[in-house]
């Protein structure tokens, strides 16, 4: 079983910001699902994780090794795969995987030649693989990303918004294939997007502004909401009134009304009908808790 272990991180940038504020956490193997708004310190935890900059204070563990003394006990172990995989070098998907592959240490022919066709098709690029890599759709060049980050075999891959403006089908592709590593390894999924980790992850956390805010398994967190959200379709005009009386933690359009959705222990009267509530809820809800705390 692998273990990562983070302990009370902090990091506030030259410009005075704030990134990660005590961070502590501990993950083990499975899909891990880090869920914030933009902004809410991810990429900054993911890339400390990966040892690509160091916390001002704190300790990271992986495996029993210090990640921040001996960044490589990590390196060697970890595969990936960044918001911004930013350059697509004019050669075809296999010669450069073939040429990362070296840059990872497998210098054994044979053995690269057979872990880069098992990844590409694992990835499904297997038919694509003497395409240039700069010519692959948003997909494809995601889960060329992918067969990159499994790259000799990792212990732990982080994945950072690895699904952000994907079509419906790709990013159903996209969870498959990561659903499919994830069980022997620690997958470390950081994203925006709610349902992401709602279909993937068996353990989450929620960050904003910095801090952990919330952590649990996402199955356990929905329960612990039933019957404290509340739902009523009201005029566009209604809602300011309905956010001064309610605690309003979301509204969303739907067919030309405005749905809101309301915590409350008790029943509110006026109209509202109980919700069975989402993870969507689990994610307002404490959002709305940290801004009332800040005001
Ligand atoms: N190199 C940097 N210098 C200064 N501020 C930074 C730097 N990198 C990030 N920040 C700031 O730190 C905060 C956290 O940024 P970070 O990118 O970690 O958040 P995020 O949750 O990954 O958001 P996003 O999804 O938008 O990338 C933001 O306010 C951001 O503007």
């Amino acid at each position: 079983m692998n273990e990562l272990i983070i302990n009370n991180i902090n990091k506030t940038y030259a410009n005075g910001v704030k990134a990660l504020d005590d961070v502590s956490v501990t993950i083990t193997n499975g899909m891990f699902g880090l869920l914030g708004p933009n902004g809410a310190g991810k990429s900054t935890l993911m890339r400390t994780i990966a040892a690509l900059q160091e916390p001002d204070e704190g300790s990271i563990s992986f495996n029993g090794n210090d990640v921040i003394k001996d960044p490589s006990a990590i390196r060697r172990q970890l595969g990936y795969l960044p918001q911004e995989f930013g350059v697509y070098p004019k050669i075809s998907a296999y010669r450069l995987l073939d040429h990362l592959a070296i840059l990872k240490g497998i210098l054994d022919n044979r053995e690269r030649k057979e872990q880069i066709e098992a990844l590409l098709q694992q990835t499904n690029l297997y038919q694509d693989r003497k395409k240039v890599v700069s010519t692959f759709s948003g997909g494809m060049r995601q889960r060329f990303g992918i067969a990159q980050a499994l790259l000799g075999d990792p212990q732990l891959i982080i994945v950072d918004e690895p699904t952000a403006g994907l079509d419906p089908e790709e990013r159903n592709r996209f969870h498959n294939l990561l659903s499919e590593i994830g069980e022997n390894i620690i997958v470390l999924l950081s994203t925006h997007i709610v349902e992401d980790v709602r279909d993937l992850c068996t353990r989450m956390a929620i960050m904003s502004e910095g801090g952990l805010v919330l952590e649990g398994e996402p199955r356990q967190l929905i329960k612990d909401l039933r019957g404290k959200i509340w739902e009523k379709a009201i005029s566009k005009d209604a809602l300011e009134a309905h956010k001064a009386a309610y605690t309003v933690i979301s509204t969303r359009l739907f067919a030309g009304e405005t749905q809101i959705h309301v915590l409350s222990d008790d029943d509110p009267g006026q109209g509202f009908q109980t919700h069975e509530p989402g993870l969507e809820d689990v994610y307002f809800s404490i959002l709305f808790d940290q801004q009332s705390v800040n005001c």
